[in-house]
């Protein structure tokens, strides 16, 4: 490394020390914590993003500046990779060490080393682009200026403010740029307005839907999601959407509203009522990347909900596309058929509702489990060439592998020429136009929305249809603090604990008390705390389950407070 660039890191390093006694580490999606921590970290971000950039062919990283759906008053920050997706597992440990450099001259000496090991083009030798994005949390200005110093510290790197996003539009623009597609925001707009247009005019006409059918309503989580809503709602025909919770009114950032506190609370979000009993609704996270529908039920009084969580937002999706893919493979007159069969799969972590798992097996769907976090989900759906992956919570998308959608494209351009017009031909469009409106980079709510409202439409079905597919099994998900929760290891994707040695048993033999329980504690990895899931087949006993689960934890790892 040459002087310039060391005395360039030293000097600017030395204005942002790490906090005092805190540990940060880069979890299940980069690093959070209370903003007022954050400056050195993100800061240092700054550094590895431009590494990172420098470091691979495609040369267009992404920095992103969020705590989704957590407090308004914590911050995060996560990098993009090249591919769009989330950061490679295996920078991981350099992020952390990183992180938690006590001093510039060992900050200098770690990526003195790690320059070398991995042989890192410095001093301009390539060009590299940083694209920075931030939700709307007031703390994300300042951030963003510190991922910026720590980006200007590596000579010959570029960065781009490309200022209040979506986490998923960013991850998109790094994405597209790297394929050297347009990547403004008005063409993520156009891409999704114009696919989800295609799809509208391929439905079959029987029949107008009313306005009230056309209708959702968004909660926008008083985050950036309602806002870019607002703006893309413009662009759609053959859609009502009102957005309520779009940040510009009182509200506060996940408080009392979005996805994560309406999947794990089960209760309407702020500025829902009595008066849309009946209407289809959805809620998004702060940085929308996640997305769940509800309605307000008529019968059980206004403040609960009837979810309908990620695992059913997947479903919807794998029943449109395996139908797709049937009348794609059916014959045309003699040897037009084809006969690739291409292989469509499904991704689900131990959160996923049993009852879903069930549904989709016996739609005859490979089912694959992994540990919790989309960068473990991504990377398995990535192995099919169609891949649905979702969290229970909505996290979630749709993968086409690029040889898959050569494949498809060929075949189409030869259905088109030999039977234009046909149900095979159609179906292949339809496909096409699901692989342009779904994020190919990460799960993205608004894309998912108008996807869910596409198909929705295709069928003619309203949410209550939709809701029937499967009947939830009553869940319970709760927290518990102790003492070290590293101390828990777990493996099967999560569904079983080898450390500490005895809970598991004790975790089986409460489970075996509940007709259909089933229970699993995991470490998280964005908060402080043990999770605990319970499913059993009444709430009354999912809840008991829980809870006993919980008194374990606490007793095998102690806190007190339990
Ligand atoms: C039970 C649950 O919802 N866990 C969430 C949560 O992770 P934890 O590691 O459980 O804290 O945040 C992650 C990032 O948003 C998300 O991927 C994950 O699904
Ligand atoms: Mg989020």
């Amino acid at each position: 490394m040459k002087e310039e660039q060391r005395s360039l890191l030293l000097s600017s390093s030395s204005c942002f020390s790490p906090p005092q006694g805190v540990r940060l580490s880069y979890g299940t999606s980069g690093f959070r914590a209370d903003a007022a921590l954050l400056q050195s970290t993100v800061y240092r971000v700054g550094i590895l993003a431009a590494l990172r950039a420098l470091n691979m062919e495609s040369s267009v990283t992404g920095i992103m500046i969020t705590a989704s759906h957590n407090k308004v008053t914590d911050n995060g920050v996560k990098i993009a990779d090249p591919s769009g997706g989330m950061l490679s597992q295996d920078w991981e440990p350099f992020a952390d060490a990183l992180a938690n450099a006590p001093t510039p001259q060992h900050l200098l000496q770690l990526i003195t080393e790690f320059v070398k090991k991995e042989r890192i083009p410095l001093e301009g030798a390539r060009p590299a682009t940083i694209l920075l994005g931030r939700d709307t949390r007031p703390s994300g200005e300042s951030l963003l200026e510190a991922a910026k110093q720590g980006i200007n510290s590596i000579l010959g790197v570029a960065a781009i403010d490309m200022g209040i996003v979506t986490t998923p539009e960013l991850h998109w623009m790094v994405r597209a740029r790297n394929k050297g597609l347009k990547a403004h925001e008005l063409d993520y707009f156009e891409q999704l307005a114009s696919s989800f247009r295609c799809l509208i005019d391929l439905i079959p006409s029987e029949g107008r839907m009313s306005e009230r059918d056309l209708t959702v309503v968004v909660d926008g989580a008083n985050g950036v999601g309602g806002e870019k809503l607002e703006v893309l709602k413009t662009t759609l025909d053959n859609l009502f959407i009102e957005v309520r919770n779009s940040g510009k009114d009182e509200g506060v950032l996940n408080e009392g509203v979005g996805a994560d506190f309406v999947q794990k609370e089960k209760v309407v979000p702020h500025g829902f009522g009595s008066q849309d009993i009946g209407l289809r609704c959805a809620s998004l996270d702060g940085d929308a990347d996640r997305l769940v529908y509800f309605c307000v039920p008529s019968s059980q009084g206004c403040s609960n909900i009837e979810l309908v969580d990620g695992d059913k937002i997947l479903s919807l999706f794998a029943i449109f596309i395996k139908e797709q893919l049937h009348t794609l493979s059916k014959e045309i007159g003699e040897n037009t058929g084809s006969n690739y069969q291409p292989r469509l799969g499904v991704v689900q972590t131990a959160y996923a509702n049993g009852a879903s798992t069930d549904f989709l097996k016996k739609l005859e769907l490979e089912v694959i489990f992994t540990p919790t976090g989309v960068k473990y989900l991504h990377e398995k759906a990535a192995e099919f060439d169609i891949g649905i992956y979702f969290e229970a919570n909505g996290h979630g998308t749709i993968l086409f592998s690029e040889s898959f959608l050569r494949w498809l494209e060929a075949r189409h351009k030869e259905l088109s020429s030999v039977s234009k017009g046909s149900e095979q031909e159609t179906a292949a469009l339809r496909l096409l136009a699901v692989s342009k409106l779904i994020n190919q980079a990460v799960g993205d709510a608004l894309s998912g929305l108008l996807l869910v409202e596409a198909i929705l439409q295709h069928m003619g079905w309203s949410i209550h249809r939709w809701s029937e597919l499967y009947l939830d099994l009553p869940s319970r998900q709760l927290k518990v603090n102790v003492v070290d929760r590293t101390a828990v290891v777990t493996a099967n994707a999560e569904t079983i604990v080898v450390r500490p040695p005895g809970i598991q048993e004790a975790i089986n033999t409460e489970t075996a008390k509940y007709p259909q329980g089933r229970s699993f504690i995991r470490p998280s990895g964005t908060e402080d705390v043990i999770r605990v899931y319970a499913e059993a087949s009444t709430q009354e006993a999912a809840d008991s389950l829980a809870n006993s689960v919980a008194i374990l934890v606490d007793k095998f790892l102690g806190s007190g407070s339990f």
